[in-house]
């Protein structure tokens, strides 16, 4: 794919470097089974009956140099595993993980379908995988198949969450298979059929924590040392050749990345909802969009997982905290290849120091406060996220007016007292306690001491804060009525999100009801409020 012009998939060339560099095992054998000393099984995926395209990422497709595909023929056969190119070698790949905290062994892509590499017109290479392609070996007792609903979250967030600035992996296409998939949505004896879908992923790579976890652990020493050596040469090549220093610096690149990527988490209201560390990527993106939930009413303690209410070990505010016990799980794993294990300890206090300075960093950004020599800004921001948990306002939509009601207050337009009760009142849900509403109104007005500090003119903070605050996330109850309508064979409402979320710091005023606050029907709804793994 060297050409400028875009091409269609079914003419792409696909590069192989994981299968070709890491240890396969060939039997093509879908048994379910353990698959010691192997990388990954080379696989085939099954084919669907009547594969469509449902949606595809525009944008993306430009940055892979493709073209888009008619509703159906050849590149939407690629799309949906029925046909497979003569350049490509299709993996799944060997994993383990731990899940809500305890050592699951072998996990492995039970249902996700590596084709290979594109390379794309500026020379990047990008892995493509279908997700819900078929058996492999290690689909367990499962059918190796995903279900539209869930497809269609994991198509949306992850293009939203791009667009938003955060690190993820991309969805490229969304296809229909035309079969039937029978899941039992909350695990409660009420199973159906609903109708399946396949989302081609794309990423750099999918490598997990977890696949390093699985080689530690079986004592595939040879075999960990070699899937670092690639990571490091291919996609950290600025470390220098793979050697017991590199192996340390690497470590503490991916605690860097990982700090970052929580610190977007915080900042957008995401949450992730299964943070196993079989779903953490080595490069620090965003992977595996399922039981995921976007902040409404602000509650570090929520998590829309049903499988996790017991514990609610995944909830928005932990998540900084289990990005960190997961990296101790990772450092536990790296130990063989460096002579002091102890060395690697320093990089997760690092990690907490590098979260710490991003999380403030992008708090003083959507406050539109820069970082002054003469104020420490710590305290203020701490009692904001204080003062937020016991409002329980909404997220989105407190930031995006503040935006607004600071540059009222800065220009004069309106007297304060009267621009916080706008503000508050615009927020807050029915459910907010009195109090906190009090305890926020008292922040809003050492804010607004802080603010009139800046040296920028009024224009130039609010335009830096409306950059910060998005207006557009993809809210429980939209992704959910956008699902409902596909179910009953209308896309409008996931082509509509497709293309507001795309330009989320936008005002977009025809779509002003996308930016509306979780309305009281939406509260306990299952799918909107409450999700499970069943996907
Ligand atoms: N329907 C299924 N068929 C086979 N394996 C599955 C299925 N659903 C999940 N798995 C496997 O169960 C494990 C944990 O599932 P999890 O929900 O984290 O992943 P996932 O949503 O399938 O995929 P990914 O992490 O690739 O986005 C993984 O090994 C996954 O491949
Ligand atoms: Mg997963």
């Amino acid at each position: 794919m060297t050409t400028s012009a875009p091409q269609s998939l079914e003419h792409a060339t696909f590069q192989n470097s994981f299968v070709e560099e890491m240890n396969g095992d060939t039997t093509f054998d879908n048994t379910p089974r353990q698959v010691p000393g192997y990388h990954y099984s080379r696989v085939v995926p099954t084919p669907v009956a009547d594969p469509r395209l449902l949606a595809w990422s525009e944008e993306l497709a430009a940055e892979l140099g493709l073209r888009r595909p008619p509703e159906q023929g050849a590149a939407v056969e690629v799309l949906a595993g029925n046909r497979v190119l003569e350049s490509m070698k299709p993996f799944a790949a060997r994993y383990g993980g731990h899940q809500f905290g305890s050592w699951a062994g072998q996990l492995g892509d039970g249902r996700a379908i590596s084709l290979g590499e594109v390379q794309a017109p500026d020379a990047s290479s990008w892995e493509i995988q279908l997700k819900g392609a078929g058996p492999t070996p290690y689909s367990r007792r499962a059918d190796g198949r995903a279900v539209l609903r869930s497809s269609i979250r994991e198509f949306l967030c992850s293009e939203a969450m791009h667009h938003l600035g955060v690190p993820t992996t991309r969805a490229l296409s969304l296809v229909a298979t035309g079969d039937l998939v029978v899941r039992d949505m909350f695990y409660n004896g009420n199973a159906r059929p609903e109708p399946g879908a396949i989302v081609a992923r794309v990423a750099p790579t999918f490598v997990r924590f977890g696949n390093f976890q699985l080689l530690a652990a079986t004592g595939e020493i040879d075999n960990l040392r070699r899937l670092a050596d690639y990571v490091i040469r291919r996609y950290f090549p600025a470390l220098g050749e793979p050697s017991p220093e590199v192996y340390e610096r690497w470590f503490a690149e991916v605690c860097q990345r990982t700090a970052v990527l929580m610190a977007h988490w915080m900042s957008v209201g995401f949450v992730h909802g299964v943070m196993n560390t079989d779903n953490m990527s080595i490069l620090g993106l965003t992977i595996d969009y399922g039981p995921y939930g976007w902040l409404e009413p602000y509650e570090p303690g929520w998590t829309p997982n049903t499988t996790d209410f017991a514990t609610h070990r995944y909830a928005f505010g932990q998540q900084p905290r289990i990005g960190l016990w997961n990296l101790m799980a990772l450092a536990q794993a790296l130990t063989p290849l460096v002579p002091d294990p102890l060395a690697l300890r320093p990089h997760l206090d690092e990690y907490v120091a590098t979260f710490t300075a991003k999380r403030q960093e992008m708090l003083r950004r959507k406050l539109g406060l820069t970082a002054a020599a003469a104020s420490d800004d710590t305290p203020l921001l701490d009692a904001l996220l204080e003062a937020l948990a016991a409002a329980q306002v909404d997220m989105t939509i407190f930031f995006r007016r503040l935006s607004h009601c600071t540059y009222a207050l800065l220009t004069q337009q309106a007297e304060e007292e009267a621009t916080w009760t706008e503000l508050l009142a615009t927020a807050a849900y029915p459910e907010s306690p009195a109090a906190g509403l009090d305890q926020l109104r008292q922040w809003l007005e050492q804010y607004g001491q802080r603010v009139r500090q800046e040296t920028a003119d009024a224009e130039t903070i609010r335009n830096g804060m409306l950059a910060a605050n998005p207006k557009y996330v993809l809210r429980n109850y939209l992704a959910q009525q956008a699902i409902e309508a596909a179910e009953a064979g209308d896309l409008s409402g996931v082509r509509r999100l497709l293309h507001v979320l795309k330009t989320p710091f936008d005002e977009q005023p025809e779509h002003e009801e996308l930016a509306a606050k979780r309305p009281e029907w939406a509260r306990e709804k299952p799918g909107s409020a409450t999700l499970s793994c069943s996907s």
